[in-house]
């Protein structure tokens, strides 16, 4: 979907020299060709080949009504981890029966929210959050279908801060047989949880399958255990997502590769048990969303220090992408207005926060850039506009989605009111308490 004509960068057949001009800089530009792509080999490869398995996509990656849509059009479920993005997902008319609720410290208005409107699952991290949910199902006459999240204790290889399968981790239930087995029991036992079964997620941006593997073979061993000491069939897995896509050089796997082999597993281990197979379930945010999305960004001024370094400053920065800042994310970009352009010099595209760490691309090749040249910064889908922020009042971009030459305004820019809208003027009136709590009870 990546184009170059007559010397500009075209995204899902859109010119995105005219998108910036149309729409402004910083923008964010997705490409649903690009999604389309995803969603098909996932359903090929995977949804078709694995009868009763589902793919949940991790809002975290990229959350709006618009793409919640997108992502109930091609029949897949939605993983959210939060009442802000489960509302976002009923917003968008998400069946709820499909829509999974993760995440470790969820909270009771969270749970109470997606208790009334019978999400499809709940990812349960800890022994407390069962009980608030067997309460709330309990006061409504409801029965929640939920799995445990378990961290199987492998070491997966990214960065330290999106692992997530080991030990030592705020993540779900250790496989110690003190802590798991009792909190299987209370499950079974409770009579308003329909427990199916465990969850894992070793981490995000992975290319090794073996730490996947290595998790399958954990739980897997809990299957086994499940079935001997309590004679209950395990009728549900989830294996997260993580799967890896291309920043600057990496080579994408294609989903079978992950999967075949934790299939394979999955289905040996319960033929050898006479279980019917499980139903499997796959949450990848990244890849679907990650390269299907770039940033256009407007070049300002430009800070040669000889011998040193030469900075290209850009209209956005850490406010719109902060996986650089976070964790030294490496990109790549080009100037898209002058696209077919050989590179001639070495330089670091800076964001105009107030942070020397506002580095956006440290050394990348391009050509001399001027002020006003448009960059692209490439990838930015997944974990850009959702962890954006007001930063220094930076308003966030807007963000726009092409579609084989069409495009549209998918989230408007913010504006400066937006900035102050919830702030309130000394002398005004405060709101009744109760407002104060509004959504924090
Ligand atoms: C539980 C869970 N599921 C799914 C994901 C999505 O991961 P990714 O965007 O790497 O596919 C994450 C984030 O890493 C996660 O924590
Ligand atoms: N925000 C992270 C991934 C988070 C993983 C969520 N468990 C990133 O940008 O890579």
């Amino acid at each position: 979907m990546i184009e170059i004509k007559n010397g500009t960068l075209f995204f899902d057949g859109c010119d995105t020299t005219e998108l910036a001009a149309t729409y402004g800089t910083p923008l964010y530009v997705y490409s649903e060709s690009v999604m389309q792509e995803h969603f098909d080999e996932i359903r090929r490869d995977f949804l078709d080949r694995w009868p009763g398995s589902r793919a949940a996509y991790a809002a975290k990656a990229f959350c709006t009504v618009g793409m919640c849509k997108l992502v109930e059009r091609a029949g897949l479920c939605i993983d959210v981890v939060s009442g802000g993005e489960l509302y976002t997902a009923l917003a968008a008319g998400f069946p709820p029966e499909r829509i999974e609720f993760n995440g470790n410290n969820k909270l009771p208005r969270e749970l109470e929210l997606a208790v009334e409107h019978g999400v499809g699952r709940i990812i349960v991290d800890a022994p407390h959050e069962l009980e608030t949910i067997e309460a709330l199902c309990a006061a409504q006459g409801r029965r929640m279908k939920v799995l445990y999240r378990v961290t199987p204790g492998v070491k997966a290889d990214s960065h330290d801060y999106i692992v997530t399968g080991k030990k030592d981790s705020k993540f779900g239930f250790p496989l110690d047989e003190e802590i798991i087995y009792p909190a299987v029991a209370r499950a079974l036992e409770a009579p308003h949880i329909d427990f199916l079964g465990f969850h894992f997620h070793v981490g995000s941006q992975l290319f090794d399958v073996e730490p996947y593997v290595q998790a399958t073979e954990a739980v897997l061993e809990l299957v086994r255990q499940v079935k001997q000491r309590f004679g209950a069939p395990v009728r549900e897995l989830n294996l997260g997502g993580g799967f890896g896509i291309r920043y600057t050089t990496e080579q994408r796997r294609p989903y079978r590769d992950y999967l075949d082999p934790m299939l394979e597993r999955i289905a040996a281990c319960y033929d050898e048990l006479g279980m019917p197979r499980p139903a499997v379930v796959i949450e990848p945010g990244r890849s679907i969303v990650g390269d299907a999305g770039l940033t256009l960004y407007t070049v300002g001024s430009i800070k040669d220090i000889p011998g040193v370094r030469k900075y290209v400053s850009v209209d956005g920065g850490m406010t719109d992408n902060i996986r650089p800042a976070l964790y030294q994310a490496v990109y790549r970009g080009m100037l898209a207005n002058r696209a077919g352009e050989e590179a001639e010099e070495t330089v670091t595209v800076c964001g105009k926060c107030c942070e020397s760490g506002d580095i956006l691309l440290r050394d990348v090749e391009l050509p001399r850039a001027r002020t006003g040249d448009v960059l692209a910064v490439f990838s930015t889908g997944a974990y850009g506009y959702s962890m954006a922020s007001n930063y220094n009042c930076n308003p966030i971009p807007a963000v726009v989605l092409a579609r084989a030459g069409q495009h549209r305004l998918m989230v408007r820019r913010q504006s400066y009111e937006d900035l102050i809208r919830n702030q309130i003027p000394e002398g005004e009136e405060t709101p009744e308490t109760g407002e104060y709590h509004a959504n924090a009870d």
